[in-house]
Formats: C-alpha cells, structure tokens, sequence
C-alpha cells in the first residue's frame, strides 16, 4: 500500500455552540479547544457524556463548522467532507442491498478507480477474515462482522485521518478485543492520525499514543496524556494501572464539575 501523507492537524481557539430554534436554549458543546495532532499519533478521547467528543469528530470531518475558531490540516481551513477525513460510526453504516465485497469496494468504484484496485478490496477482506462472507449481505452478518466492514470500508480510501466513534461500542468483549489489535495494525502499517472516541479508560490506554480528558458544560480539555508504553501493551502491567488511575481521577473531577 501507498505511504500515507504526513499531516498536523490544528485545533485553534474552536467554540461550537448549539442553538434549539423552539426554546432559545443555546448548548455550549465546546469551548476554546486548543489543540495539535500529528500523523502517528492514536488520540483516544475520553469524557463524560455531552462533552463534546462526537462534536469534534464532526468538526474535523468536515460534517460541521465551528461557532467560532478554525480546525485546518497544514494550515488549510477544514470547510467541508473530504475522503483524506474518514470517518467510522458506531453503528456500521453499509448499503444493505450490496454484498460485503460490493459495500468494501463502493467508494473505489464511485471514483472509477476501482479496475486495477480490486486487489485492494481483496486484502481488505482478508484483514477481517471475511473470505467466506464476500458474498453475503449486510443483513445476513453478526453486528461484529458488519463493524468489521464498515472499518475496512472507511480505510480502503487510505484517509491520511482516521475518525473512529466508537466504532467498539457495540460489540461483544471478545470481538472488541481482536478489532482493537486489528485497528492497531492497520494504524500502525500507514502510521496515520488515528481520532478515536471511547467510553471505555482501558480501551482508549490500550489504543491510544495520547489520551485527551474532556468535562462537559462547556466541554473542553482537562488533561492531554501521553502514553508512553511500547506496542503491544499489556492491561495487568503496572505502568497501564497507573495511567488507568490517573486518567479515571481526572474523569472524576470532570464529572463532578
Ligand atoms: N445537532 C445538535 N443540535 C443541538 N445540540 C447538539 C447537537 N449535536 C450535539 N449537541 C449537544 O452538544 C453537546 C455535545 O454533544 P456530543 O455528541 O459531542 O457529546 P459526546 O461527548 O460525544 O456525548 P456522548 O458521550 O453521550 O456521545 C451535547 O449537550 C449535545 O446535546
């Protein structure tokens, strides 16, 4: 596969607030966020409820624009969706009437790129282990399989940045564990930048280069932690129970407000 681009994405003074038309009532869902990331880092984001994690996903996407502020990739104002962005929902989003292979190779094939990429969707399937499946249809796979689509599916574009919602929720411990390495060796082959927002403290230490602590009303960061432990971590060692302890007493204090 192609080397990804290397790119620092900046965060500068972004508000965004939202306005309920009928009441008059304004949500401040994030304020004064201040931030850089650089292609190689995983950013798990983390916080309570309404902080605004999904908020600034979309807003890197591209789905939504800053009340005030400017998110911009090497200095280029982020103004609209772009398949250099790609984003992964929790619940997976494939087109029901297609197969697996057919869902993987849409956007290639919406590009006209797919002649002479077909390769591409091949390795794709085999990353998830879904030769078996290539055929079948959405409605026919377990909800793990299905997010495993719709990951691969968003990465067959090679975005240089990767928008993860956490695209885990849903699944069972035992299949979230195996996406969680396979993300990983996906992040780690094309060395992107990697956004993820997680609920879960061990999955987004386990993941995670940096993990951004997030409060509510008005969301914002409260802590920016580098994870300094070498791939593959190990969740009982005594380095991850320390970060877990830090990171969960700063949840703490965020939820309290
Ligand atoms: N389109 C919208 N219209 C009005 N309010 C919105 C909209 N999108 C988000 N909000 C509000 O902005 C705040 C932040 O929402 P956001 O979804 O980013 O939080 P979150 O941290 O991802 O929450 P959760 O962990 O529950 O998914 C919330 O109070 C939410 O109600």
């Amino acid at each position: 596969m192609a080397e990804n681009k290397r790119v620092s994405l900046r965060l500068a003074h972004v508000s965004k607030s939202f306005e309920k038309i009928e009441t008059d009532e304004v949500t401040h869902a994030l304020n004064e966020i201040n931030l850089t990331m650089e292609s190689g880092e995983f950013i798990s984001l983390v916080g309570p409820s309404g902080c605004g994690k999904s908020t600034i996903l979309r807003l890197v996407a591209g789905l939504i624009q800053p009340t005030t502020g400017k998110l911009t990739v090497d200095g280029k104002t982020i103004t609209e969706p772009s398949p250099e962005r790609g984003m992964v929902f929790q619940k997976p989003t494939l087109f029901p009437w297609l197969t697996v292979w057919d869902n993987i190779a849409f956007s290639l094939r919406m590009q006209g790129r797919l002649k002479g990429n077909k390769d591409k969707v091949e390795r794709m399937i085999k990353v998830i282990g879904l030769e078996k499946f290539r055929n079948d249809y959405p409605g026919q796979l377990s909800g793990g399989m299905a997010q495993r689509v719709a990951l691969v599916r968003s990465l067959i574009n090679e975005p240089d940045i990767l928008l993860l919602d956490e695209p885990l929720g849903a699944l069972d411990a035992f299949t979230r564990m195996n996406m969680q390495d396979e993300i990983l060796k996906i992040w780690q082959e094309k060395e992107q930048l990697a956004i993820m927002v997680t609920h879960d403290v061990d999955e987004a230490i386990y993941m995670g280069t940096r993990v951004i602590v997030l409060d509510a009303n008005p969301g914002r960061v409260v802590a920016d932690i580098q994870i300094k432990e070498p791939f593959p971590r190990d969740r009982s060692s005594d380095t991850f129970v320390q970060y877990r302890n830090e990171i969960l007493n700063r949840l703490h204090f965020a939820g309290r407000g």
